[in-house]
């Protein structure tokens, strides 16, 4: 069995597809599964998902995104082709939590132990890239990335050279609470309303993009000094211009309300955004209470998690 991490975007996220950096961060324990089993000979690759609510064989479907994975994967790799994948993923889905690429990333660790095989990590993220433009038409990369490199990253799309990909230091624990709408919104629908803004208004979408990545930059500093406090009205002011872009909802604005009247020392939508997460920064002792406030002000499910500090790997 294979797995990989759900993932959070900390900060930066829509600028990001535009050039800006965003910081990301990998949420070690809420993780996708994948295992592969023999299947009967001449059978071919299927695919079995009982949380998405289905099984495929993937030559029946070779455009379907995980099909197109796996059939690149057992051509590039010769990997036998009678098998069973089982995927399993405690992460919801289509709520900017990374569901896709950690079924992705999960499927291509399987498969390559599957087959003896060894690979840098950044051929695993590429391979997910990909697939994740199969759903989402234009990615970043940061979403697969991070979830491949099991990091906290800086990810900054460059014209003409590969995304710069930077650790991100975390000079002391951090403490999320994570509040799902429960509003399903797959990536591309807001990433696609984001392009149509940015070509109507180009100058007025480019400050915006300018002030995230400002935030952005000023966030890294503060991460890497330990100064939680300083990091929380950052957040705050990211939420406020992903209002600005045009992707909050009147869901995530209450749950994002909530946490700060619960204690939070900052709150912010995560992801895409028009549904799925939020999350709240804030101190070990309060973070209970703002689960609480998140679950009362309408979060289908909240996640307490601890983000590790980390010694600077560059
Ligand atoms: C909204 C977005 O910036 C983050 C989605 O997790 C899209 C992307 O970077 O591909």
């Amino acid at each position: 069995m294979a797995t990989a991490p759900a993932k959070l975007i900390l900060c930066g996220e829509h600028a990001v597809v535009y050039g800006r950096p965003a910081i990301a961060l990998p949420l070690t324990d809420l993780r996708a599964t994948a295992t592969v089993t023999p299947a009967p000979a001449g059978s071919g690759p299927l695919i079995r998902a009982p949380d998405l609510g289905g099984q495929w064989r993937v030559t029946e479907c070779p455009n379907e995104p995980l099909s197109a994975l796996v059939l690149k994967i057992v051509e590039q790799f010769h990997i036998p082709t009678d098998i069973e994948i089982t995927i399993h993923s405690a992460i919801p889905i289509a709520s900017g939590m990374g569901s896709g690429a950690a079924i992705a990333t999960a499927i291509v660790r399987e498969l390559l132990a599957v087959g003896g095989q060894t690979v840098p990590t950044a051929t695993i993220a590429e391979l997910v890239y990909e697939s994740e433009r199969g759903y989402h038409g234009t990615p970043s990369g940061i979403d697969n990335t991070v979830v491949a490199f099991e990091q906290p990253i800086w990810f900054q799309r460059r014209p003409s050279l590969p995304p710069l990909i930077e650790p991100v230091t975390i000079g002391t624990p951090l403490t999320l609470v994570i509040g799902d709408s429960g509003v399903r919104s797959p990536t591309r629908l807001p990433v696609g309303a984001v392009r149509e803004r940015w070509q109507a208004e180009p100058e007025r979408y480019e400050a915006l993009f300018d002030h995230v990545g400002e935030i952005v930059t000023a966030a890294r500093t503060v991460l890497a000094q330990g100064d939680v406090a300083a990091l929380g009205p950052l957040l705050d002011a990211n939420h406020a211009l992903l209002c600005e872009i045009g992707v909050s909802s009147a869901e995530l604005n209450r749950l994002t309300d909530a946490a700060r009247a619960a204690g939070a020392l900052g709150a912010k939508l995560a992801g895409a955004g028009w549904g799925g997460v939020m999350v709240a920064l804030t101190t070990p002792d309060q973070a209970t209470t703002i689960a609480a406030a998140l679950r009362t002000a309408g979060a289908v499910q909240t996640f307490i998690t601890t983000i590790a500090a980390t010694v600077d790997a560059a």
